[in-house]
């Protein structure tokens, strides 16, 4: 679906040095990418602010041209072949819109299947789905220009989908949205990669997004891949420690000198222990048999470090995969 190799995009900026002087900088936003998505995977892009995920995703859909490398989406070369590969994917920009400012949502709707020639009775059926799907009965009739940017998000995603697009790039769907309209745009794009096998490539901030929707998650910075693997391999990779909460039927000492253990820390006078443990060394279930045979067991869970830590720690990493 997407073939990406040492992709690469420079800017030339001129500052200003003097009165009359200006120096000429060239900027690499992107220094060299590579990467390759199958057709129904769902990839959370993400990175530092001018990290380079805006760059990339430009060239993607031919908005921007490469200064080096090699782009290929549904086999197309986004730049030269633009019109095409606007019929095949869909776009959205949490930052900028698609839709018509003045008219009624359901009319930039109507315009779009002009601009992309689909057949009214798909319209109309991908139209009612969405409509069902995103709840856009309330405010279809309303202005764009008038509409909550959540209600705005959702219009977004259905016109980027009226065409039946095999990929749906999104840079930043859910920045500035409330839980709610998070979770709901969430849903419908987890269940849109599920059931209509669309393949998702998004960029975001919010790495509940990633957890949410993402199997696969790509880090970038400085223009550079740093890490690409499943949440759960990345996770595994930089953050090899888990911690076994254990609630404890009486209060009791620290329960040090577990084998495989790496810190204990007690909290409620001891009723409650927190075992950090690495898990090359033992398992969650090795431990609370350990545990049990010392005091009483009330309950027992697993925490998982984080998304956030992961991504913190893959940042400080900052050497880019080869
Ligand atoms: N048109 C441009 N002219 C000059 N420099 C640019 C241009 N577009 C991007 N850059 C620079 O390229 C770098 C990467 O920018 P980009 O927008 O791709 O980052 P990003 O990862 O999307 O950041 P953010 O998370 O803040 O949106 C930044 O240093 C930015 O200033």
């Amino acid at each position: 679906m997407i073939e990406v190799e040492d992709l690469g995009r420079t800017f030339v900026v001129r500052r200003k040095t003097g009165l009359l002087r200006r120096s000429r900088e060239e900027v690499a936003a992107v220094t060299s990418v590579s990467f390759r998505v199958d057709a129904g995977e769902a990839v959370g892009y993400i990175g530092p602010n001018g990290a380079g995920k805006s760059t990339t995703i430009k060239m993607l859909t031919g908005i921007l041209v490469p200064t080096s490398g090699r782009v290929r989406v549904c086999g197309l070369d986004p730049s030269r072949q633009r019109t095409e590969l606007a019929k095949r994917i869909g776009v959205v920009f949490g930052q900028r819109s698609q839709l018509w400012w003045d008219l009624p949502l359901v009319e930039s709707f109507e315009l779009l299947r002009h601009i992309y020639r689909v057949d009214p009775a798909a319209h109309a059926r991908r139209l009612a789905e969405c409509t069902e799907l995103l709840g856009l009965h309330e405010f279809a009739a309303t202005p764009v220009r008038q509409l909550s940017l959540g209600q705005r998000m959702r219009g977004e995603v259905t016109a980027a989908l009226l065409h039946a697009p095999e990929l749906l790039v999104l840079d930043e769907p859910t920045i500035g949205l409330d839980l709610e309209s998070k979770e709901r745009l969430r849903e419908f794009l987890a269940e849109l990669n599920a059931s209509r096998g669309t393949t998702l490539v998004l960029t975001t901030h919010d790495l509940d997004d990633i957890e949410r929707l993402c199997r696969r998650m790509m880090v970038i910075d400085h223009g550079q891949v740093l890490a690409d693997g499943p949440l759960a391999e990345l996770r595994e990779e930089v953050s090899p420690e888990r911690t076994l909460v254990v609630d404890l039927e009486r209060p009791a000492a620290p329960l040090d000198g577990l084998p495989g253990v790496v810190s204990v820390r007690t909290e409620a006078g001891g009723l409650r222990q927190l075992l950090s443990f690495r898990r090359d060394a033992t398992t969650a279930a090795r431990l609370i048999t350990l545990v049990a045979d010392r005091a009483p067991v009330h309950d027992v869970s697993v925490i998982e470090p984080d998304i956030d830590e992961v991504v913190k720690r893959l940042y400080q990493r900052r050497s880019p995969v080869a």
